[in-house]
C-alpha cells in the first residue's frame, strides 16, 4: 500500500491522533514556518509516538551539527531536507550519520526530477513550487512531469482526501506526504486526517 506521511505535527493531540490511525511517516518542521517546533518539543512528542512510526525532521539550509543532535538523541529518524542543500551536501552528512535521507526538491519539469533523482538521497521528495516558501504551501503541482519509476518518491503538494486518489493513479509515488489538506485553521484535523487516510487506501 502507499504509505502515508502526515507533516507538521506539533501538539500532543497530534501525536495521539496518528498514533491511533498508525500513519507511518510524521514530520516535524524545524524550519521557519508556523508549523515550526523547538527540539525540546519535538523530544516530548517523539516520547509520546508510537515506536513504528518513522519521524522526518523537515529543515531548510540547517547547519549539519543541528540535524546530527537531533538525530543522535533519537528525535528524529529521517531527515527531510526541504532547502538547496546540494549533492556535496548530502554526501557529506551521509558520512557522519546512517539515518536516510529525503531530499525535497521543487520542481518546475521532468528534467528537474531526473537531476533530482541523481542525488545520493535514499529518496526524493516532490513539492510545488511557490516563490518565498520551502513547502506547506497547500498547492498541488503538475503531476505529469512525475516518471513512471517513482518507487523512491514521496509526493508532496497541495494533497487532500479530493485529490490523493488521482494522484497516486497518477504517479505511483512510495509515499503521499500531506500538511494543509489536513488542517483546519492551522491545526490538524482528526475527519480531514481519516478521510485522507480512506481515501489513500481505496486507491493503493
Ligand atoms: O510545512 C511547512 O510549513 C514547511 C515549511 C518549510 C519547509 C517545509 C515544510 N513542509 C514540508 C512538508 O513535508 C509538507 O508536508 C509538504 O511541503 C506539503 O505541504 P502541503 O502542500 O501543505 O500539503
Amino acid at each position: 500500500m502507499t504509505k502515508v506521511k502526515i507533516c507538521g505535527l506539533r501538539r500532543e493531540e497530534d501525536i495521539l491522533m496518528v498514533n491511533r490511525y498508525h500513519t507511518d511517516y510524521i514530520g516535524f518542521v524545524f524550519a521557519k514556518s508556523k508549523r515550526k517546533i523547538t527540539k525540546e518539543e519535538a523530544g516530548r512528542l517523539k516520547k509520546m509516538l508510537d515506536k513504528n512510526i518513522k519521524v522526518a525532521g523537515v529543515f531548510v539550509n540547517a547547519s549539519s551539527e543541528d540535524i546530527l543532535e537531533l538525530c543522535r538523541e533519537n528525535i528524529i529518524d529521517i531527515i527531510q531536507l526541504h532547502g538547496e542543500e546540494d549533492e556535496d551536501y548530502i554526501r557529506k552528512l551521509k558520512k557522519r550519520l546512517s539515518n536516510p535521507i529525503i531530499k525535497a526538491i521543487r520542481p518546475r519539469t521532468e528534467e528537474d526530477i531526473k537531476k533530482g533523482l541523481a542525488l545520493p538521497s535514499d529518496y526524493l521528495l516532490l513539492d510545488t513550487y511557490s516563490s518565498g516558501q520551502y513547502g506547506g504551501t497547500g498547492k498541488p503541482f503538475d503531476w505529469s512531469i512525475v516518471p513512471k519509476e517513482a518507487e523512491r518518491i514521496f509526493l508532496a503538494g497541495g494533497l487532500s482526501a479530493d485529490n490523493v486518489g488521482k494522484a497516486i493513479l497518477t504517479c505511483h509515488p512510495f509515499c503521499v506526504d500531506v500538511s494543509s489538506g489536513v488542517e483546519t485553521d492551522g491545526f490538524k484535523d482528526e475527519a480531514k486526517v481519516k478521510a485522507f487516510l480512506e481515501a489513500v487506501k481505496a486507491k493503493y
